[in-house]
């Protein structure tokens, strides 16, 4: 019954577009934006709802609700993933496709901001279901997506698989000469499918380069040091899998199934073994005890690497904060409130659209090789990578310091800039 309440409780506190909107409005504001670009910005450029039927494995129809929605395309196409979950509605998709329009310029990209997805469970649909929901979904996208146009990715609940359904479904649409000059349509597509090498572990290869970043400035040894995860999917995974090689010791995970524990520490390969042979939970997991969720943001640790939803980390348990440094993988999860409450308590936050940028800047390096025709081996991916991160991580340490600000206004300030700069030289509003 607790638990039950408690989830409500979550679900109905989603408030990523009133998180998005104040923390563009406090950037904004600060740098003096120009009023004009300032309101093309804060709108979104394209909202697409999709209502689309699909036959379920027992004959029945069901009707599905999918969204896109293209914030910005001043920098180059829109990009961003598509989510699969029950939270998913107009106000998230627009949330979302406006930090991946920072994240995007944030590193450089040359690409704008979009996000979208399907309001469902996954869970309580079969594989060859996902399959023809993802393929009449791709159909009612249409033309709304394209390789110079938007270019979807994975995201929560979405993975290589979704992304090569809609790629064929994509290509069925084209006439056969064109098909091949599709191959771009989608990013985080199975290697086999014109995927990239490294690709699947970006987004927490560079969760984990931006912690490294932080623990090399501030002369921190990552050695030893306890982590909590929150979400244990492709981002919570990966992080973990590099912060543990590194020598840090992942206490705490949480993910939809439960919470659990061992303060000598949890063996990562270990638990994704148990949660991919158990319907990708970690509940009942033998090496480490259950706990009831709302411990989890409180437990004693030096690293908090959110890595699920938005909005997680709120006024109500960022006072029970104790690490020092929260690097977020997840998108938006900490909101404005408890950003205060955690900035006042002298806690370090990675900014979502730094810190897992590591994400779309693979999914660009595996837009660029199929644009090409080329093909780049791990280790080559992964050093360029570091590369990209490594300058966006010290533009955003250099802005902080020059302006006195923390770094998710530090890292929203030169992201609004880069846009401000390409809608100026191009004339549009001097
Ligand atoms: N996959 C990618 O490349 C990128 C993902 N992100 C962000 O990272 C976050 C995680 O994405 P993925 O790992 O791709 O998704 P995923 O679907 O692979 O994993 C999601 C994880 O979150 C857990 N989760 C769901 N609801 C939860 C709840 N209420 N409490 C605790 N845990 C919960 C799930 O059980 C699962 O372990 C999202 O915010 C996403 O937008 C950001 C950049 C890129
Ligand atoms: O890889 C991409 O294109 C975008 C991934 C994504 O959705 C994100 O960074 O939030």
């Amino acid at each position: 019954m607790v638990t039950k309440t408690l989830k409500k409780k979550r679900v109905l506190k989603q408030g990523m577009l009133e998180n998005v909107m104040r923390q563009f409005n406090h950037a904004a504001d600060s740098i003096d934006l120009n009023p004009n670009i300032r309101k093309i910005l804060e709108m979104t450029n394209n909202e697409l709802v999709v209502h689309f039927p699909v036959r379920m494995d027992n004959g029945e129809v069901e009707v599905f609700t999918g969204y896109r929605v293209q914030h910005n395309n001043a920098l180059g196409p829109y990009k961003g993933g598509l989510r699969y979950h029950a939270t998913v509605d107009i106000d998230a998709a627009r949330a979302l496709a406006m930090w991946m329009t920072w994240k995007t310029s944030l590193a450089g990209l040359p690409y704008g901001g979009a996000k979208g997805g399907i309001q469902l469970n996954p869970k309580k649909y079969s594989h060859s279901e996902l399959e023809r929901i993802t393929r009449r979904f791709t159909y009612a996208l249409g033309d709304n997506i394209g390789p110079e146009l938007d270019i979807p990715a994975p995201d929560v609940n979405t993975n290589a698989q979704t992304m090569a359904w809609i790629l064929d479904t994509y290509m069925s649409t084209k006439p056969p000469a064109e098909r091949s000059m599709n191959m771009h349509v989608v990013t985080g597509k199975p290697i086999g499918a014109g995927g990239s090498e490294g690709r699947d572990r970006a987004t927490g290869y560079g969760v984990f380069l931006t912690i490294k970043f932080w623990a090399e400035q501030k002369k921190v040894d990552l050695r030893n040091r306890k982590f909590i995860v929150q979400g244990f999917g492709n981002v919570g995974y990966w992080t973990s899998h590099f912060l543990e090689k590194e020598g840090a010791i992942l206490t705490a995970v949480q993910d939809a199934s439960g919470t659990i524990l061992n303060e000598k520490g949890i063996s990562v390969d270990s638990l994704l073994a148990y949660s991919d042979a158990n319907n990708r939970s970690i509940y009942g997991f033998a090496g480490a005890k259950s706990l009831d969720s709302s411990e989890f943001f409180g437990l004693d640790c030096d690293i908090i690497v959110p890595a699920a939803l938005g909005n997680q980390i709120t006024a109500d348990n960022a006072k029970k904060i104790k690490a020092y440094l929260i690097a977020e993988g997840a998108n938006g999860p900490t909101d404005v409130e408890a950003e205060e409450i955690l900035l006042k308590k002298g806690i370090d936050i990675i900014p979502d659209i730094l810190c897992n940028s590591g994400g779309v800047i693979g999914s660009y390096f595996e837009w660029l090789q199929n644009r090409n025709g080329e093909i780049w081996q791990l280790d080559e991916v992964m050093a360029k990578l570091e590369k990209k991160l490594k300058e966006s991580f010290f533009k955003v340490m250099e802005t902080a310091k020059i302006r006195n600000v923390d770094m998710r206004s530090a890292a929203f300030i030169i992201a609004i800039e880069r846009l401000e700069e390409a809608y100026v030289q191009r004339g549009i509003f001097p």
